[in-house]
């Protein structure tokens, strides 16, 4: 399918501000895209399964191109919870509850995993494209502006998510990880996008 035209621009679906400008941050112009705020039903199940889920709704309700991404935080002690519900753990317990998840454990081992999910269209499988970055989970350090970067620590630094730069945050995390995946794919398939569809 190399050298595919894409008469529409991709749509980004997120209900969430924060990871769209991270996306924005990351993608630059490497893919041409349009973001669409919709909040779309919150699966259960697997990551991958979420996100590809996610994928064949928004494509439906868009009726072209579309991106979606579900971010999971998993605790190793507790194999792997809250992973894809963290969005309820966090609304409900906050910061300080998520780490006294983790009270009775030494372990404090965690890691966060974003799997984005490209369909081109309704009707057509998504794929998916996984980024993981380990860490560990501490005490809330940082602007509390994005979900739980204040208590998320990546492995080989002093700094929360929350603590560092955009722009370090944007080389290192699973979004980034994901995103690069998403990127490779784009170029190997070597979408073309018609220029007079991009706003
Ligand atoms: O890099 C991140 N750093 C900190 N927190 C984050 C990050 N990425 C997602 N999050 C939060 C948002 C939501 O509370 C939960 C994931 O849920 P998730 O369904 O993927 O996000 P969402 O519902 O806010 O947006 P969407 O409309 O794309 O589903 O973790
Ligand atoms: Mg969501």
């Amino acid at each position: 399918m190399k050298g595919l035209v894409l008469s529409r621009p991709v749509t980004f679906v997120t209900g969430n501000a924060k990871k769209l400008e991270e996306v924005r941050a990351i993608l630059g112009h490497s893919i041409p895209f349009n973001s669409l705020k919709l909040d779309l039903p919150e699966q259960q199940g697997e990551p991958e399964e979420i996100s590809r889920e996610k994928a064949r709704l928004a494509a439906i309700q868009v009726n072209g191109p579309v991106l979606v991404e579900d971010t999971c935080l998993c605790f190793n002690a507790l194999k792997g919870l809250p992973g894809p519900y963290i969005k309820w753990f966090l609304q409900k317990i906050g910061h300080e509850g998520l780490n006294n998840l983790l009270m009775a454990y030494e372990d404090k081992s965690a890691y966060a995993l974003c799997v984005f999910s490209f369909a081109l269209g309704p009707n057509v499988e998504p794929v998916t494209f996984l980024g993981k970055t380990l860490g560990k989970i501490v005490p809330p350090r940082g602007p509390n502006d994005f979900g739980w970067d204040p208590i998320f620590q990546p492995d080989g630094y002093e700094q929360t998510y929350a603590e560092m730069p955009k722009e370090e945050k944007n080389k290192i995390s699973h979004r980034y990880k994901a995103l690069d995946m998403v990127k490779s794919h784009f170029a190997e398939v070597g979408y073309k996008f018609e220029t007079d569809s991009l706003i």
